[in-house]
């Protein structure tokens, strides 16, 4: 049978670091220090603490100093707002990601909106997200900027394109959508409480499945030569890692389509180191 083309996630992401290892290794020559990334992880959810470790390694891989922070599931607000106090006024800390969720006493907003914009690798304070909106240069989320790059580097074309992004998360939905706009696609957002979603998915050229529920788009939902990227990341009944789109059913009417794993997850992670070096370079210019 006829099938879609996989969309390789991990060695796109593995390209993109190799690269990112030299301008690393420029920076440093012209400057003498490492650029830094310090990660926050509130109480110990092994999920989080694998992600993190994740993140860590990748660091190493491409020569970013990355320094681990720990912090007790019980820490008060007040303390863990001036412990991103001192990271913001730190020279040698040029990017601050706080692991999330965060345990339900702490304020996400309230949390990532004390990091210094400039410090924001995540992408999510509300400066960067305005400035996103705008149009203005700002550190772009990462799962959406890892989208867009893949797409790029598999020369599959965005302008003029009918693009279909379903869930609007400010992670992932809303930002995705902005820059998929930016990029001239026409841009369809879709949600939990869209009214026949297969209407709509089925005029996708492009379609971003980004709503964090198993297997919700199926081969009822696509048309033939479709781009699927898959943002899921689910847990099937039998314990595996599967995403929001049926690939089984889906791949052969694609013309590409992302894996998971393997297939946004690596290129979010890329992306990350991408911004951490982006913010040194800001600093040192
Ligand atoms: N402040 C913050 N920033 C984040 O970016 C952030 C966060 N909090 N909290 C949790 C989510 C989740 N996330 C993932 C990124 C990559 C993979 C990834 O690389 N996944 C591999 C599979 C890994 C596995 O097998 O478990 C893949 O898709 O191939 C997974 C999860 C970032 N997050």
């Amino acid at each position: 049978m006829e099938q879609g083309q996989l969309i390789d996630g991990k060695a796109i992401a593995e390209q993109v670091k190799r690269e990112l290892k030299e301008e690393v290794e420029e920076w440093t020559g012209k400057s003498g220090k490492r650029p830094g990334l310090a990660v926050i992880l509130v109480g110990n959810d092994p999920a989080s603490e694998s992600y993190v470790r994740g993140k860590v390694r990748d660091c190493e891989q491409v020569g970013i100093h990355s320094e681990l922070i720990r912090k007790p599931e019980t820490i008060g607000e007040e303390e863990l707002l001036s412990e991103i106090r001192r990271l913001n006024e730190d020279e040698g800390t040029q990017g601050i990601l706080v692991q999330l969720p965060l345990p339900d006493h702490l304020n996400p907003e309230r949390v990532i909106s004390e990091i210094r914009p400039e410090k924001d690798v995540d992408g999510f304070h509300p400066l960067n997200a305005g400035r996103l909106v705008t149009g203005l240069d700002s550190l772009l989320p990462c799962t959406p900027h890892g989208i867009l790059e893949m797409l790029k580097r598999s020369r599959i074309s965005v302008s003029g394109k009918h693009a279909v992004v379903v869930g609007r998360s400010n992670i992932v939905g809303k930002p995705v959508s902005l820059l998929l706009q930016r990029e001239n696609a026409t841009v369809t957002m879709c949600h939990s409480r869209t009214a026949d979603l297969a209407f709509h998915t089925r005029q996708a050229d492009i379609l971003v499945a980004a709503v964090g529920r198993l297997h919700t788009i199926t081969r009822d939902h696509v048309k033939p030569g479709v781009v699927v990227i898959d943002v899921g990341m689910n847990r099937t009944p039998e314990g595996k890692l599967a995403g929001d789109v049926d690939f089984e059913s889906v791949r052969p009417v694609a013309s590409h389509i992302t894996p998971v794993p393997g297939g946004v997850g690596p290129m979010t992670r890329a992306m990350l180191l991408y911004n951490t070096i982006q913010a040194a370079k800001n600093r040192s210019s």
